[in-house]
């Protein structure tokens, strides 16, 4: 299939128009370096390519590194008909160092090449005005002004498309710049003529840069808004989650009254309703935490605490670029891993990388708001703003940084993990402050929940039935205490006696090991098969009422955020890092670090 390339700047509004014109929903964020590998649409008869964005073909990151090699593929390519380079219409000089670059190869290997002159709405709401037609004459190919966020000028693009793959040879670039200074010096003097004056421009960042970047309230708003992000999760999530669990329990009980007693009704309520539905519960503190993220992203914020944090994170060995992987592996370890790509130097990325598991990604929720409503009281402060469980959740959180932190710092101290790279210096373009963009930070929030559904449902589902046949079989007197499950669990329970824990907590943090989420799914199932009702909220009670100490509780926390229990995050660790040596060490070591502090909470506490 014959191909488009989309490139450009980063953080310009490729991956937005990719959307507009392929209809697809790729993540789109306010600040440089979210799209870290090649994405493709249908447009029309062609294969529309969204790339990741790179500021100079002579490239920094790994990202920017895997643009330009690919770009520089597709150009040889006979299958590429047509590049479109996207221009940042409120930053003109620095789109065009690249753009001008492209127009360059475009000229060498004989492509077409087209500029799209996107964010006009802001250039617009800046009172300011670009000549789009004298722009494209001084640059020699077609300029097509465009919105990607209001859709102004998207027709228009479209039939430019369409006229350029057509006749192609009549829209060769004629003639090209040359060497990188002189590209520099007419971008600037471009930028200049057409652009917005940055005086302009910066005016209002700059006024809110001062106070957001300032030494100590910068340093205090950071606090503050990190503890916010926190409390979300627990205490503005919990009407949701109160609905959706209200919402499960009615529907079992309904569909339970039709089913009567047997094999099938037992199926249903033990394994469907107990197993699922316990995981299910904590999709909206999941989407919570996206529309956080994401509303912290769009607004700009994300890169001035990525800037706060350079300092700090540089003596633990790692960038102010290892900030934004960091918080995104608060959502999932997976993203956060290839996000790390945008990380300049190799040893830092690298060790980013191996502590991104470290971090609570919302897999540990189920696990940590059970046991935290198992143990702590709901108690609330400020008029319910912040909780008791809220605070502790932050405090598991701070757990799992601190040892992040930890990690981190001893490889970098004392191992040469990576060290035979060269080191790069620490570069961020702060984008524009800008009021967040709905529809599709919604599509966000909708995709994490339905993510979340379809990578952990069918495991859940899996790991519950198996679980369930195991612990139902052989129909005997005795029940679960003679089942084959129990035989199992009997067998590996001397491995977790030691933490304070029987034979069922075993089970399930056995099954756990494919996926976190599935512990509760599981407990769920074992619980709900002997005696608890098959009621969710049931589950923290029944934990309560059979007195799990307050120490092997705190164990148990513990060990979920320290071991790597995740066979997704495995595969992409061993992906990024190249080295089934790393990824197998990094899994072990967390796991007998864990082990080890769930048994020194359970002696000690
Ligand atoms: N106002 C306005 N904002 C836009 C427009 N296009 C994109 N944005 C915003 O600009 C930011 C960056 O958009 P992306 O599509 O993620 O940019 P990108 O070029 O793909 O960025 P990288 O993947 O990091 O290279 C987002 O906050 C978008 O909502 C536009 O035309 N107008
Ligand atoms: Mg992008």
């Amino acid at each position: 299939m014959q191909r488009i390339l989309l490139v450009g700047k980063p953080n310009s509004g490729k991956t937005l128009l990719f959307n507009q014109l392929t209809g697809l929903k790729q993540k789109v964020a306010n600040f440089p370096g979210v799209t870290v590998e090649l994405k493709a649409g249908r447009l029309n008869e062609y294969e529309l390519v969204d790339f990741p964005g790179a500021y100079s073909l002579n490239t920094l990151s790994h990202d920017e590194a895997l643009a330009v090699e690919k770009l520089r593929e597709a150009m040889t390519s006979t299958e590429t008909s047509l590049i479109v380079c996207n221009l940042d219409a409120t930053r003109l000089e620095r789109s065009l160092v690249f753009g001008l670059q492209v127009q360059g190869l475009a000229q060498q290997y004989k492509k077409p090449i087209l500029f799209a002159l996107n964010m006009i709405d802001e250039i617009a709401r800046m009172s300011h005005h670009i000549d789009s037609e004298s722009l494209s004459e001084v640059l020699g190919s077609p300029v097509i002004p465009i919105s990607a966020k209001t859709r102004q000028g998207i027709e228009n693009l479209k039939k430019t498309i369409k006229t350029i793959t057509k006749l192609p040879n009549l829209y060769l670039p004629k003639h090209s710049v040359g060497d990188e200074k002189s590209i520099r010096k007419l971008a600037r003097k471009v930028g200049n003529q057409f652009g917005i004056q940055p005086e302009i421009s910066l005016r209002n960042q700059n006024a809110l840069d001062h106070f957001l970047l300032h030494n100590s309230i910068g340093g205090i708003v950071f606090m503050v808004v990190m503890f916010l992000l926190f409390q979300s999760i627990f205490t503005w999530a919990a009407p949701l989650m109160d609905a959706v669990e209200n919402g499960i329990t009615s529907l079992a009980s309904y569909i339970s009254s039709y089913l009567g007693t047997g094999l099938i009704a037992d199926f249903i309520n033990d394994a469907v309703f107990s197993g699922i539905g316990s995981f299910l519960v904590f999709v909206p503190q999941i989407m919570v935490l996206t529309f956080v993220i994401g509303l912290l992203e769009d607004c700009g914020y994300l890169a001035r605490a990525a800037l706060i944090c350079h300092r700090p994170l540089s003596y633990f060995g790692l960038s102010g670029r290892t900030f934004i992987p960091y918080l995104s592996g608060h959502a999932c370890a997976i993203p956060a891993i290839m996000a790390a790509r945008t990380i300049e130097s190799p040893r830092k990325r690298l060790i980013t990388m191996l502590t991104i598991p470290l971090l609570s990604c919302s897999a540990r929720l189920p696990v940590y708001a059970l046991l935290v409503s198992v143990f702590i009281p709901e108690v609330q402060y400020l008029n319910g703003i912040v909780s008791l469980q809220g605070i502790t959740f932050f405090c598991l959180y701070l757990f799992g940084i601190m040892t992040a932190l930890l990690v981190s710092f001893m490889l970098s101290r004392y191992t040469k993990i990576g060290k035979d790279n060269v080191d790069m210096p620490f570069i961020l373009e702060l984008p524009a402050y800008r009021l967040p963009h709905w529809k599709p930070l919604i599509n966000r929030v909708m995709n994490s929940g339905k993510q979340f559904i379809y990578r952990a449902g069918p495991i859940i589902f899996l790991v519950s039935t198996i679980v369930w046949i195991l612990g139902y079989f052989p129909l005997e007197p005795g029940g679960l205490e003679n089942s084959y499950l129990s035989k199992i669990g009997h067998f590996i329970e001397p491995v977790f006696s030691p933490l304070g824990l029987d034979w069922r907590y075993g089970v399930a943090i056995i099954s756990s090991f494919l996926a976190r989420e599935v512990f509760v799914g599981t407990l769920g199932t074992l619980l709900g098969m002997d005696g608890a009702d098959g009621d969710l909220v049931g589950l923290a009670d029944k934990v309560r009422s059979e007195g799990m100490e307050i120490g092997t509780g705190i164990g148990l926390l513990l060990f979920y955020v320290v071991a790597l229990q995740c066979v997704a995050t495995v595969a992409m660790l061993r992906a990024e890092t190249g080295s089934d040596k790393v990824t197998l060490s990094v899994v072990i070591g967390y796991g007998i670090f864990a082990y080890f502090l769930a048994l020194l909470a359970h002696i000690l506490i």
